[in-house]
């Protein structure tokens, strides 16, 4: 079977491998290129004990993979957003196809993107065509189409799958959402873990980047698409915490009835938008949700209910690995699209901690 070239830049990250893991066991990908200055000249097989093709390429600097990479059919960018903002041009440039894992094109408001990632990313922005956000759920279509994909966030992912067809379907108000997430340190990426390690982070729970997190607006955005602009715009609050535990995103959202439904009805409206995303599975209820239905897959598991009286509260939970639904397997997800093969194309074998 025909096999495309892909490359894969800032492979030493937690990003990166789960994305060399991947794409090792990709029948219709092939990795030919992957960079890591700490890993350089160091086999893939040596680092991830992956045997085959993909075990043999051995890591390159990062200059040396971006050159390389030019040559290969898609390229994906696990690497720091200002990094992708500098590297992606060039790429699409060479004729290559580009999923960027980071957030420096996701935002679409360049005083916004530059607000929460510096200027390096806003001023590159221009020189970027447009492309697709890379939620596949709600924007399939732009995805296949595109040169350059922004993968979304790891807890923009969980967000807003768990309230856009809630909203889109009329039954919640755009006002005064809450959105409460915890997450694993691998989301933080490998730099922090190594700063805080394991004795840092144990028996701790905080909650950082209070009213100021860039998944905020990345939420907003989504949402905002996902609705009549008539409507009004979306009004959200996003707190994230930070847990002591290697992966997993789990995400309360809270919002208001805008119409009299019941859990059921709601459930319902779920199940609907859902029912033909081989990703997206909707519980009985918020209590059925749990981080090991998720962790170590590319699946989001969403529940919820609300309280019966009239205009009541709504509370959506959901979660996600945020290594795989929310970085590395929507990214091979997106690749799938970008290809033109099945989309759960080398995501099926995952497995799940159940026990
Ligand atoms: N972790 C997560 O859950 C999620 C991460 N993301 C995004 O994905 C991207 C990767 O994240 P993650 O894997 O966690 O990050 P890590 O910090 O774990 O890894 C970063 C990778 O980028 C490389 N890198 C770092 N700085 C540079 C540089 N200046 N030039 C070239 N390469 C560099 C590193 O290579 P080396 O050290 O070998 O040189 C490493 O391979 C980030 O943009 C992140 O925001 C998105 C969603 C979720
Ligand atoms: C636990 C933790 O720290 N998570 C990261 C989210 C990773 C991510 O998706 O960040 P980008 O938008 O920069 O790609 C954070 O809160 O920044």
């Amino acid at each position: 079977m025909h096999t495309a070239p892909i490359a894969v830049l800032g492979g030493s990250g937690y990003a990166g491998i789960e994305l060399t893991y991947l794409l090792a066991h990709h029948p219709r990908a092939r990795l030919e290129v992957v960079s890591s200055d700490r890993w350089v000249g160091d086999s893939v097989a040596k680092q991830l004990a992956i045997s085959g093709k993909a075990g043999e390429r051995v890591y390159a600097s990062f200059d040396e993979a971006a050159e390389r990479a030019k040559e290969c059919a898609v390229v994906l960018l696990a690497t720091p957003a200002e990094v992708s903002a500098k590297v992606a041009p060039g790429l699409l440039a060479a004729g290559c196809k580009v999923i960027d894992l980071s957030g420096a094109f996701r935002l679409t408001d360049a005083g916004v993107a530059r607000a929460y990632y510096g200027k390096d990313v806003e001023s590159s922005k221009s020189d970027v065509a447009v492309g697709a956000y890379g939620l596949p759920e709600f924007f399939r279509d732009e995805v296949v189409d595109a040169k350059l994909v922004a993968n979304p966030g790891c807890y923009a992912t969980c967000a807003a799958l768990a309230l856009a067809p809630l909203l889109e379907q009329g039954l919640i108000a755009r006002t005064d959402l809450v959105v409460s997430a915890v997450s694993g340190v691998t989301g933080a990426g490998r730099k922090a873990t190594e700063e805080y390690g394991f004795v840092a982070i144990d028996q701790d729970v905080r909650a950082y980047r209070v009213l100021a997190h860039q998944h905020t607006p990345e939420i907003a955005q989504t949402l905002q698409r996902r609705v009549e602009s008539s409507g009004g715009p979306i009004d959200l609050t996003f707190t994230p915490h930070l847990v002591p535990l290697a992966r997993g995103i789990l995400s309360t959202a809270y919002a208001r009835l805008a119409v009299q439904a019941s859990s059921a009805d709601l459930t319902a409206a779920l199940s609907k938008a859902y029912a033909n995303e081989p990703f997206v599975t909707v519980a009985r209820s918020p209590n059925d949700v749990s981080l090991k239905q998720v962790v170590g897959t590319n699946r989001c598991v969403i529940g919820v209910a609300c309280e019966a009286k009239s205009m009541g509260r709504v509370v959506v939970v959901s979660a996600i690995d945020n290594l795989l639904k929310g970085a590395a397997g929507q990214a091979v997800q997106n690749l799938n699209l970008v290809l033109g093969c099945d989309e759960d194309a080398g995501l099926t074998q995952l497995r799940r901690f159940h026990t």
